[in-house]
């Protein structure tokens, strides 16, 4: 059975708490010989500023590096608010994106049933919802150069911050969301702001001219970005894939996060480019949530979404399908019996703790394998 290095990172705030709900399920499928994973941990954020000064030290770069596949909580918090930006908790997840060049976000958002009156939205318009957002991960406004402040003298300061895309970027994110979309119901939705946006009349352009050449199979919609985010609160099953940049990809997975009930059952893969020898993709999972300061340290974190992104890392690094299928099925069922944490809790009669919820899908994954 061969070796699955995962490096994790559990970050600030809840992330401690989430990961080590990860942990005691890889430990176990281990322990009982159904998949091998070796565990190192290592540093991000305001916990790698605390011990090293930088949001992630370069010994922990090279033994992400050298993983299959890296778990990420979160990172941040109002401690680290004065830090210097360089080395503010942030920079250290977006230099992982950067450097390992993870550039295709792939944010699922699924409703499950027994959650659908956990939504701020009525029943009917989430019960069955299946979408994905597909965010480019590596460009965009996040990196663009000249990103500063500059102090013009006269008592005011001027923030630039650049949007750039390049052809090849548009290119590359809208070939995944197409072949993704051929997996599921074969459609995707792509957005920008092309009637403001240079930016968006390419990516507009990039994306048409693609699906013409590779993709005339697959049905394509556009919709301008704030137009969809009413969208997505208003019928929001329409939607299959949808393709957007880094910006509008963040702002519109927090949205579409509460369709399922809250930010907590969100899962995300964050994946690079496939190696043309072994068909391998470096890849980092993170759940789509911060690190949640205000509930840190009180076992009220949902780690949900902690172990659904686990359970993509199984589906897209090890190739371990139908265990990445039991997982999940083990999410449902847990969710079935009633149980809840705090975030969901609706109007179950009590809400149980984090590591509470994590022994309670454990147990569900037991019965499965
Ligand atoms: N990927 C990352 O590491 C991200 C980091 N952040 C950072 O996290 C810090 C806090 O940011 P916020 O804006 O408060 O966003 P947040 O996502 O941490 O929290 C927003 C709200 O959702 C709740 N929430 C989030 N995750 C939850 C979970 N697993 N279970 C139950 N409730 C959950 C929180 O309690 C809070 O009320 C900031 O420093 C921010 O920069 C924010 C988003 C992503
Ligand atoms: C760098 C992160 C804090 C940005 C974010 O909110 C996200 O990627 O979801
Ligand atoms: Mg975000």
């Amino acid at each position: 059975m061969s070796v699955n290095k995962l490096f994790v990172l559990p970050g600030d705030g809840i992330g401690p708490e989430v990961t080590a709900e990860v942990e005691k399920i890889a430990n176990f499928l281990t322990k009982e010989g159904i998949a091998r994973f070796e565990i190192e941990r290592g540093l991000v954020g305001g916990a790698a500023y605390d011990a090293h000064g930088v949001a992630i030290s370069e010994d922990d770069m090279a033994r992400a590096g050298a993983a299959d596949a890296i778990l990420l909580a979160a990172v941040g918090g109002p401690k680290w608010d004065k830090v210097p930006y360089d080395v503010r908790p942030e920079a250290g997840l977006l230099r992982l994106r950067k450097d390992f060049n993870l550039y295709a976000n792939l944010r699922p958002a699924i409703c499950y049933p027994a959650l659908a009156d956990a939504s701020s939205l009525k029943r009917e318009l989430v019960d069955g919802l299946d979408l994905l957002i597909v965010r480019e991960l590596t460009g965009g406004v996040y990196f663009g150069e000249p990103k500063q402040i500059i102090d013009l003298g006269n008592g005011q300061k001027r923030a630039i911050d650049t949007q750039v895309y390049d052809t090849y970027e548009i290119e590359r994110i809208g070939r995944i969301a197409f072949e993704l979309a051929r997996k599921r119901r074969n459609k995707v939705t792509s957005s920008e702001k092309h009637n403001v946006m240079k930016s968006g009349v390419l990516w507009r352009e990039v994306i048409i001219d693609l699906h013409k050449r590779e993709f005339p199979d697959v049905e394509l919609e556009h919709q301008l970005a704030d137009a969809l985010g009413m969208q997505l609160v208003r019928r929001p099953k329409q939607f299959d894939v949808i393709v957007t940049d880094n910006l509008f990809g963040d702002m519109l997975s927090d949205v579409a996060s509460m369709l399922t009930g809250s930010l907590g059952m969100l899962p995300s893969a964050s994946l690079g480019a496939e190696d043309a020898k072994t068909g391998h993709r470096k890849a980092l999972y993170e759940p789509v949530h911060g690190s949640a300061p205000d509930i840190a340290g009180k076992g009220l974190a949902n780690p949900i979404a902690m172990i659904g992104s686990f359970g993509m890392a199984l589906r897209y690094s090890f190739g371990l399908t139908e265990l990445a299928d039991k997982l999940e099925a083990a999410i449902a069922g847990v969710l079935d019996k009633g149980l809840r944490t705090a975030d969901i809790k609706g109007n179950a009669p009590k809400a149980i703790s984090t590591s509470e919820m994590g022994d309670a899908i454990l147990a569900e994954l037991k019965a499965r394998v």
